[in-house]
């Protein structure tokens, strides 16, 4: 049996803002070509761990490492040239620019050359199905397109893992599936996935695995039929979405 490689690992991470406990005790960890949800009702803490994960806020307590190497207290920019990059919930694409040169800010890390730096961001356009809309203003996209947009900027980083906050928020059904398709294959060519998501069908179908934080701990880890079925996780989401 073969051992999955874990790329990205939470151990007994904790914040505090002030008094306040967003994140306790929080472990688990992303493997290599894996799919993982990150779910919980409103304030649970999760965006709070992917600002740590990605260099935006120091934990209080415990480690993350990356690929083996603790990268808590390093900043964004050193965590992404190490090959982990998040999207924000907001989506702000730099509304001046066209799509072509948002998703060259991301190929400018690893393609200097404004040349090669464009080729490569027309390849991730591609990728995210903007092809043919390079020129574009970035401001003029749909809501949809704003969301792509925000994936191939963080995918023109030649990420290994992808922290996606919320990307199908606000998308009709046919946008989430596509969105989920997108998602599917971006994990075929190799970029492991570590997903926020309010969406229970979209994230239930997608992911491998499924954390559940409530109250900035965790409370579930499992397959997604698992968890949906697991009573702490129901009783989480009572009143509000329920699971499944
Ligand atoms: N910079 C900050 N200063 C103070 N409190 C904060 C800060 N960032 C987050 N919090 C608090 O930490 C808790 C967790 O917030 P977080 O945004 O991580 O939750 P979330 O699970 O991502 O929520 P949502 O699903 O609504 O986006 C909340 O109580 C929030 O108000």
């Amino acid at each position: 049996m073969t051992t999955a490689k874990k790329l990205l690992e939470f151990e007994g991470v904790g914040k505090s803002f002030g008094g306040l406990r967003a994140i306790d005790d929080v472990s688990f960890a992303v493997n290599e070509n894996e799919i993982v949800g990150l779910i919980g009702p409103n304030g649970a803490g999760k965006t709070t761990l992917f600002a740590m994960a990605s260099g935006f806020l120091k934990p209080t307590d415990g480690h993350i490492r990356f690929q083996g190497q603790r990268i808590d207290g390093f900043n964004p920019p050193r965590i992404c040239r190490a090959g982990l990059v998040r999207t924000f919930q907001i989506v702000k694409p730099f509304g001046d620019l066209t799509v072509i040169e948002n998703a060259m800010v991301g190929a400018f890390l690893h393609h200097p050359k404004p040349e090669a730096a464009r080729e490569y961001a027309a390849e991730v356009l591609k990728r995210v199905g903007l092809g043919g809309r390079e020129q574009q203003a970035a401001k003029t996209l749909t809501l949809s397109g704003r969301k792509r947009l925000e994936v191939a900027k963080a995918l023109a980083t030649t990420p290994k893992l992808l922290l996606l906050d919320e990307v199908m928020a606000g998308l009709n059904t046919v946008e989430t599936s596509e969105m989920v398709e997108l998602i599917q294959n971006l994990r075929v060519s190799g970029v492991s996935i570590l997903v926020i998501e309010h969406n229970m069908k979209a994230v239930m179908s997608l992911s491998d695995k499924i954390v559940v934080i409530q109250y900035g701990k965790k409370i579930a880890e499992g397959l997604p039929a698992e968890v949906a079925n697991d009573p702490q996780v129901v009783s989480a989401y009572l009143g509000g979405e329920h699971v499944a």
